[in-house]
């Protein structure tokens, strides 16, 4: 059994190897996506993407997890101050091992972490969201700011910038594609999860969208399926799909080992999507999935895409 959750004793902490495979099987645990995407990257990238998961997996347990209904502005508050331990260089538990080791090892800004904090803060507050452009800020907080640790483990490639006349410039940064991508994954996972977060009372739908296609909350409660609602989900499942497509043209910007990683998270969580339609928009009672045989014929195709553009 993996345990999240630890509480920092006087005892020694795990050593460096022992904490890094800890984060390994936590992610390998709770994303099969992410997980095969970053099996497909060189060693000492992948170990620092699954510290990261495992802290943003923490964070993200505060509020989603199991001890969530004891979790207040004060335990936000104290995560925050764990997090800036780390970023003196001071783990606090065996987890933290191997986080604290990845941010002497890459040059991660401690802003997207805080940011993150922040959209959980949201949900403690918040089941409702008036606007898309509410949404979006929620979408940033919680999964764009992981676009941006990413692509600071990831890299970008130096050879971009190669031709004589740009060689005063510096690399590019793909940091708008980046959350560009981490919005389309967290409305892919919001749309998926509908059934699952109406149970608890929440609606991550904007409102103003279930208005304008006349759909009501208490619809959404009863779990009603109708053309209102298809309209409703086809227009939702489009806004994902042009955030992963303005996400696309970053991914070439970034070091080329991780361009097969990137495209094939990226075309393994698009496909949830597909999965949805497939499912005739029923997301209360079906969970969309990309089966494992799908999820591996799509890494030839990522592989194409990673070396073409
Ligand atoms: C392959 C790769 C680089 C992966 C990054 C893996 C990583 C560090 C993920 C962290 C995920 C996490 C636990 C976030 C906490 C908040 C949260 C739960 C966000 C949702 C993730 C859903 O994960 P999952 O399906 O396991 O959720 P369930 O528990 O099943 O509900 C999110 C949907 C956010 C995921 C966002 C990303 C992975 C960001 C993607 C962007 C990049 C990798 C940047 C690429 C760079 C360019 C230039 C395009
Ligand atoms: N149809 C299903 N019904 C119920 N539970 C499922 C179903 N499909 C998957 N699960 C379980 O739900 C959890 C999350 O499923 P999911 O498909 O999202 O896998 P995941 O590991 O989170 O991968 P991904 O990164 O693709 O989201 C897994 O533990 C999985 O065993
Ligand atoms: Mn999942």
């Amino acid at each position: 059994m993996l345990q999240l959750t630890q509480s920092p004793s006087a005892r020694v902490l795990a050593s460096l190897e022992e904490s890094y495979e800890r984060c390994r099987q936590i992610t390998a645990k709770y994303s099969k996506t992410f997980y095969l995407g970053t099996r497909l990257m060189p060693e000492a990238k992948r170990r620092a993407i699954w510290a990261i998961y495992v802290w943003c997996r923490r964070t993200d347990e505060l509020i989603d997890g199991p001890q969530s209904e004891f979790t207040t502005e004060e335990t936000l508050d104290d995560w925050a101050a764990h997090l800036e331990s780390l970023f003196q260089g001071q783990p606090l538990d065996d987890l933290d091992v191997a986080l604290v080791d990845t941010l002497q090892r890459f040059p991660l800004d401690m802003q997207p972490f805080c940011d993150m904090i922040e959209g959980q803060r949201m949900d403690l507050h918040r089941s409702r969201y008036e606007t898309f452009e509410e949404l979006q800020l929620y979408c940033y907080r919680v999964a764009g700011t992981v676009g941006l640790m990413s692509t600071v483990v990831m890299g970008i490639d130096p050879a971009v910038n190669t031709a004589p006349w740009m060689q005063a410039q510096p690399l590019p940064n793909p940091a708008e594609e980046a959350i560009a991508l981490g919005i389309a994954n967290q409305l892919t996972n919001i749309l998926r999860d509908i059934g699952e977060d109406a149970q608890r009372g929440r609606i991550y739908l904007p409102l103003e969208d279930l208005e304008r296609f006349n759909y009501s909350e208490q619809d959404l409660f009863d779990n009603v399926i109708d053309d209102r609602w298809r309209a409703l989900m086809q227009f939702q499942i489009q806004r994902a799909h042009r955030f992963y497509e303005s996400a696309e043209s970053g991914i070439s910007v970034l070091s080329p080992d991780a361009r097969w990683p990137v495209w094939s998270a990226l075309i393994l969580y698009r496909k949830i999507l597909d999965v949805i339609v497939e499912n005739d928009y029923d997301v209360f009672n079906r969970r969309a999935f990309v089966p494992k045989v799908r999820k591996a014929l799509c890494l030839p195709k990522a592989l194409l895409r990673a070396r073409v553009s």
